[in-house]
């Protein structure tokens, strides 16, 4: 059994007296494409923001590819090879798609410290942006300003931005909120498609895209991991019925979201 890319161990966090996340463990493969489900206010924008260094645990360990990192800062995360999206936009938007993604390549090789460093590999920087431009389609778009892109269009800005750096980890926060179901089903191949080989951790609210797309699914609860496997065995599992799934199956059958 190879080691896993990201391992949470009884992972604990508290706000004031409240304890948020009640005890997370779970061991994610190299490679393998995890959705975290849940209830609003499950925790699972707080999960990542753990796994992410935004947020240090009160106890418990992150491992990234079996290394330490719940003490360390976002930036030393992101440097170890895990990247994380938002749900909120993360784009410059007076800047062209391609000078956003400069800035992000640029930001992860850490030339904002060293200006001169920066002018020698100011040519790698840039032949780095284009090639992910190309991977998320914007070639077209290159010199339009992000505020003037389409939704779906920042989205897939925003996937390229978090990609940038070459992480191997990637965490995205309800990467197909807010889109319709022919952008969330173009995106989806495109996010597939960018993140090939890396070990995808997503929030996902869209059942049809968690159950179509995840290799394993963990359901988070009040702060704990009820259930993580296999879509069939989790879309079977009668805790996950009661706790969660029942409700927002029935709830999307509906037509509601
Ligand atoms: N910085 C904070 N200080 C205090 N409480 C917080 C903080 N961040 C989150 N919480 C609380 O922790 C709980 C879990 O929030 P979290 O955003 O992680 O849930 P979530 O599962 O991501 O929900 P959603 O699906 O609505 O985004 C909520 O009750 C929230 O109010």
């Amino acid at each position: 059994m190879s080691q896993p890319a990201l391992e949470l161990r009884d992972l604990r966090k508290s706000f004031g007296r409240t304890e948020i996340i009640r005890g997370v463990s779970m061991a994610v493969n190299p490679g393998e494409n995890v959705a975290i489900i849940g209830p609003n206010g499950a925790g699972k924008s707080t999960l990542f923001n753990l796994i992410s260094g935004r947020f240090a645990p009160t106890s418990g360990e992150v491992l990234l590819h079996g290394q330490r990192i719940e003490a360390l800062p976002p930036y030393e995360v992101n440097r170890r090879g895990l990247a994380r999206s938002f749900q909120v936009s993360n784009l410059f938007t007076r800047l062209s798609v391609f000078e956003n993604l400069r800035c992000a390549v640029l930001w992860s090789l850490g030339y904002r410290y060293a200006f001169w460093r920066f002018l020698s590999r100011a040519k790698d920087a840039n032949d780095r942006a284009e090639e992910i431009m190309r991977m998320i389609h914007l070639e077209n778009r290159r010199d339009v300003a992000a505020m003037n892109l389409t939704y779906a269009e920042q989205r897939a800005l925003e996937i390229g931005i978090t990609i940038a750096g070459g992480a191997d980890v990637v965490l995205l926060d309800e990467p197909t909120a807010g889109m319709s179901r022919s952008e969330t089903s173009h995106f989806i191949d495109l996010m597939l498609e960018v993140t090939t080989g890396k070990t995808l951790l997503t929030v996902e609210h869209d059942m049809g895209v968690v159950f179509n797309v995840a290799d394993r699914i963990a359901v988070v609860v009040y702060g704990e991991v009820i259930a993580f496997d296999t879509p069939e065995k989790v879309r079977a599992d009668p805790k996950v019925q009661e706790a969660y799934l029942g409700s927002v199956l029935a709830e999307q059958a509906a037509g509601g979201h």
